[in-house]
């Protein structure tokens, strides 16, 4: 599959985000090479890949915390580098995995704290900052939480109330860490339903490769800081990809509900079995499993017992 899909062929003025040939290296070492992607206005990319694969060093270009060693990348048309930072934190917001502590701040202050691109050096909250900041905590459901000390919030709670900053700060440009890191599934579901929802560009790594699947629009496939595919979620999301990049067995059927790669995953890696699985010999799998059963219980062969 071509690396650059016909996303980056959309006129510029479509592309949220545009990003060329991007490369960063550590003591001669690549930990991004040759990255380009783009989004359209309103999608959501996802960035997928196994640990250590470079998805928080490629967020962390994006956002402006590491300076690539080369590539462009624009936002809006405009190289990133030639924004303010004040004109860059209207522009984009981050919701990272480790936040610095907020000992001293209740949930709404914390939310709060996302006015600040758009407020001048005096200037107080008003009643509009006010329904901004009770809607969006209201969005993720902590608005019996508002008053109470945010570093008192369970991780999932924080985690939403980083993603209420964020909206209180009405970006362009939405990145996020992992945001589902910390949550239960019905979060998990709804902060990326609602993150899709709400119209703004947003580029996040996930783990969760059915999430992906679900929510995302495009995805970004990366292994050891290269480009592997990208493309929509059944182009990237196949039986291949999963097993050679996450080194995992895997069937992929269609999603029941929203026809999406939906990813049953097979077990057993102890025994070996990623070695020998071919798609389609889901019995072997389940001959294997048996077979491991018995001999826990200390039983013959399954064929000495008739099964298979
Ligand atoms: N400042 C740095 N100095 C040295 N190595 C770094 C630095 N930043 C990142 N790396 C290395 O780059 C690689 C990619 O790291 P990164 O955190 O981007 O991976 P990731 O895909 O986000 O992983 P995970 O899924 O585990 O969060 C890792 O091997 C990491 O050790």
């Amino acid at each position: 599959m071509s690396l650059v899909s016909g996303l980056t062929s959309q006129s510029t003025s479509e592309l949220a985000l545009d990003v060329q040939d991007l490369c960063w290296q550590v003591d001669s070492r690549s930990i991004l090479s040759q990255i380009s992607f783009s989004i359209k206005r309103g999608q959501m990319l996802g960035i997928i890949g196994p640990n250590g694969a470079g998805k928080s060093t490629l967020l962390r270009c994006i956002y402006r915390y590491i300076k690539p060693d080369s590539g462009k990348i624009q936002l809006f048309g405009q190289e990133i580098t030639h924004l303010s930072s004040k004109a860059f934190a209207r522009e984009v917001a981050v919701v990272l995995q480790d936040t610095p502590h907020h000992f001293e701040l209740t949930t709404a202050q914390l939310v709060a704290i996302g006015l600040t691109p758009h407020k001048g050096p005096f200037e107080l909250t008003n009643a509009a900052d006010r329904i901004l900041i009770s809607d969006a905590l209201e969005k993720v459901g902590l608005t019996h939480k508002a008053k109470q000390s945010y570093e008192h919030l369970s991780g999932g709670e924080k985690q939403r109330a980083l993603i209420a900053r964020a909206i209180v700060q009405q970006p362009k440009l939405l990145i996020l860490d992992e945001p589902t890191n910390h949550l239960d599934i019905h979060y998990q579901i709804q902060i990326m339903e609602l993150l899709h929802s709400i119209g703004i560009t947003v580029i996040t790594s996930i783990h969760d490769l059915n999430l992906a699947s679900a929510m995302c629009d495009s995805l970004l496939l990366l292994e050891e800081g290269k480009c592997i595919s990208y493309g929509s979620p059944s182009e990237v999301l196949t039986e291949q990809a999963i097993g050679e990049v996450f080194g995992v067995c895997s069937h992929v059927t269609p999603h029941p509900q929203h026809g999406n790669p939906q990813i049953c995953y097979y077990y057993g890696y102890e025994k070996g079995y990623d070695k020998g699985y071919e798609p389609g010999h889901e019995n072997s799998h389940e001959k294997d499993r048996q077979q491991s059963q018995l001999n826990k219980n200390g039983s013959a062969s399954l064929e000495d017992s008739g099964h298979g």
